[in-house]
C-alpha cells in the first residue's frame, strides 16, 4: 500500500507528465504492447524517460549505449532525442524481451541504422564492442545508460568509461540509490562506510567526475549516478 507521501509523488509525476510530455504514439504503443506481452513494469517512468532524453540532447549525444533494453521504452526516448543524427546500441540478455523491443522500435519507425538491439549478456557483449571500437569498426559512445542487473553496475560503469569517446562523455547508472540502500545499509540503518560498492569505487576513479541524485516520483524513492569523463 502506498503512503500519503508516495501518492503525492505519483500525483506530481502524473501532473508533470500531463503538462510537459507531448503524446507520442511510439512510446504509448511500446507501453501497451509490452504490457500485453507480459513484460514487467520496470521501464523508466515517462518523466525519467524525458529527463534522460533531455540529458542526451544537452550533451549532443551521437552514439548512445544502453545496457538493459526490456521492451525498448527508454531506447525509444533516446532514439527520438538523437533525431536521426546518431545511433542507439542497446544490449538485452533475454531473447523474448529483445524481440518485443525490436517490434516496438519497428512500430516507431526506427531502422537498424538508428537503433541496434544486441542479444546477449552485458559482460559478453561489452568486450566485443570494445574490440570493434579498437579496430575502428565502431565509433566510441558519448552517452552510456546503465539499466540492467544491479550486481554488475560497477563492471558496466568501468566498461562504459573504457568504451566512451573520452572527455565530456556521460555515464548514467539508473537505480544507483536503491542498490546502495539495499546492499550497503547495516542493521542500524546506517550506510556502512566500509562497503566497497559502486559509489565508493566511482569516488576513487580519477577518470570521472560524478554525483548521485536521489529522486522521488511515480516509481517511489530511488536515484541515479551521473558521471562525466574527464
Ligand atoms: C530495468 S530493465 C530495463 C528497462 C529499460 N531500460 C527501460 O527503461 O525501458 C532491465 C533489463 O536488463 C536486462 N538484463 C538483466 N541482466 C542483464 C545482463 N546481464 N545483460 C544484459 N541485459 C540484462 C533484463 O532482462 C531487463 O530487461
Amino acid at each position: 500500500m502506498s503512503s500519503p507521501s508516495n501518492s503525492r509523488h505519483e500525483v506530481v509525476d502524473s501532473y508533470v507528465a500531463t503538462h510537459l510530455i507531448t503524446p507520442n504514439k511510439a512510446l504509448e504503443h511500446a507501453v501497451e504492447n509490452s504490457t500485453k506481452r507480459g513484460l514487467p513494469m520496470i521501464a523508466v517512468s515517462p518523466v525519467q524517460g524525458k529527463f534522460t532524453s533531455l540529458l542526451a540532447s544537452l550533451s549532443s549525444t551521437r552514439n548512445l549505449l544502453e545496457i538493459g533494453t526490456l521492451g525498448g521504452y527508454s531506447t525509444i526516448w533516446f532514439a527520438q532525442a538523437l533525431k536521426g543524427q546518431g545511433k542507439v546500441t542497446s544490449i538485452e540478455i533475454d531473447q523474448s524481451r529483445r524481440d518485443i523491443a525490436v517490434e516496438n522500435l519497428q512500430f516507431g519507425g526506427f531502422k537498424p541504422k538508428d537503433v541496434d538491439v544486441i542479444l546477449g549478456a552485458g559482460l559478453d557483449v561489452l568486450p566485443r564492442l570494445a574490440n570493434e571500437i579498437k579496430q575502428g569498426k565502431r565509433e566510441p559512445f558519448d552517452f552510456i545508460f546503465i539499466d540492467a542487473d544491479w550486481e554488475n553496475q560497477w563492471n558496466y560503469f568501468d566498461f562504459g568509461v573504457k568504451l566512451s569517446a573520452g572527455k565530456g562523455s556521460v555515464v548514467y547508472v539508473d537505480n544507483a540509490v536503491r542498490n546502495l540502500v539495499e546492499s550497503d545499509i547495516d542493521q542500524s540503518g546506517s550506510l556502512e562506510s566500509g562497503k566497497d560498492g559502486l559509489v565508493a569505487k566511482v569516488g576513487r576513479d580519477d577518470r570521472v567526475d560524478a554525483v548521485v541524485m536521489q529522486t522521488v516520483g511515480g516509481k517511489d524513492y530511488d536515484g541515479f549516478l551521473l558521471a562525466v569523463v574527464k
